[in-house]
This record gives structure tokens, sequence and C-alpha cells, in this order.
């Protein structure tokens, strides 16, 4: 329930997230060495911080895009039910395309925009996700890379929402109840 009374505990800092951001930046662009130009897919609205830093490390010739993608509302349970609220504004066919995700949690939203995005025949598909919690899947999936894995806890921060809150924070943390 979004009025429970709640405080957020440091999961991942600003610090560690940026380190990785650099790492994972360096194995992407050496698989897309060879690209004219690599679509940068953000799937809104939780990715638009990750989006925004992982873009900037990037050293190959890009172009962005967004599909916004939504199955949790302001809950905290998914709906399993993975609605596309806006879609791409360019084609895909034939190109080099990475999805950029905040979190795999259940599995079926990157599942279900992965399906789709594969079904326009694009040249190369990959995807990547800042964080990963593998005990929650519900669907057989795994991202092409993963940032951090967490356990599962209910995260906030860096562009992912408690009921539309504190995607503004510069950390990843936990919500803890205090009721
Ligand atoms: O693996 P899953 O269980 O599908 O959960 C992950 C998805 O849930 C959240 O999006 P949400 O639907 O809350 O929309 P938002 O990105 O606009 O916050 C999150 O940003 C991921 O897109
Ligand atoms: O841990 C989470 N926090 C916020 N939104 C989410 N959507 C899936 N998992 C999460
Ligand atoms: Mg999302």
């Amino acid at each position: 329930m979004p009025n429970r009374p709640y405080v957020i505990d440091e999961l991942i800092s600003a610090k560690a997230i940026a380190a990785r951001i650099e790492e994972l930046s360096r194995e992407i662009c050496r698989e897309f060495r060879d690209t004219d130009k690599l679509v940068v897919v953000g799937l809104l609205r939780g990715s638009f911080v990750f989006i925004a830093d992982l873009a900037r490390e990037l050293d190959v010739p890009i172009e962005i895009d967004f599909l916004e993608a939504s199955s949790y509302g302001n809950a905290m349970e998914s709906s399993r039910e993975v609605r596309i609220l806006k879609d791409l504004r360019g084609a895909i066919q034939g190109r080099d395309v990475l999805v950029v995700e905040d979190i795999v949690d259940t599995g079926h939203t990157l599942n279900h925009v992965i399906a789709l995005l594969k079904s326009r025949q694009p040249k190369r598909l990959k995807s990547i996700a800042l964080l990963d919690k593998p005990s929650r899947r519900e669907v057989d999936f795994k991202s092409d890379w993963i940032g951090f894995e967490i356990p599962d806890e209910f995260v906030v921060g860096y562009g992912i929402d408690y009921a539309q809150r504190n995607r503004n924070l510069p950390f990843i943390g936990k919500v803890r109840f205090t009721d």
C-alpha cells in the first residue's frame, strides 16, 4: 500500500553504480565495435537515469529511442500483464539494438519487450539491466548484461519508483516499512 510509512536503506551507492557502468560500457562497445549505428532503447519510465549515464559512456555511434512498458502501476506486485504505452519512434529492422532496463524482477516486462522487438527482425538484439532479482523470476529470461544481482527486496532510486516516488535518489535503496 503506497501510504504505509517507510524508510529507505542504501543498497548500492552512486559511486558503485558509476564504476559498474564504466565496466559494462566497455563490454558493450566490444560487442558492437563494428556497428554503423547502435539503437539504444530505454524502457520508460524506470530506465531514464540509467540510460542517460550509460549512453554517455558508450564510445560507438548511437541513437536513442524509447518504449514505454508498464506492469506494476502503483503496486509492489507485477500485474503480469505488460502494456505497451508508447512504441519506438523508429524502425529497427536490420539494425543493431540494445534495450536498456532498470530491473528484471519476475521477468515479464523485458521478456515481453524482447519478444516484440525480435519480431521486427533487428540484425542484433541485446539487453542490459542494471539490477537482477533472479529469486523472483516467473519466466525463463536472462539479460545479456547485468549490473548487480540483488536479493528479494523492493528497491527504489536511480530511476526506480515506489508508487511513482523516489526515482530521483542518486543511489539504489531498499524500502523498509516502519509500521
Ligand atoms: O520483471 P518485472 O517483474 O516485469 O519487473 C520489472 C519492471 O517493473 C518496473 O516497471 P513498471 O511497470 O513499474 O513501470 P515504470 O518503469 O514506469 O516504473 C521496472 O521498471 C521494470 O520495467
Ligand atoms: O524492486 C522493485 N522496485 C520498484 N519497482 C519494481 N518493479 C519490479 N521490481 C521492482
Ligand atoms: Mg519499467
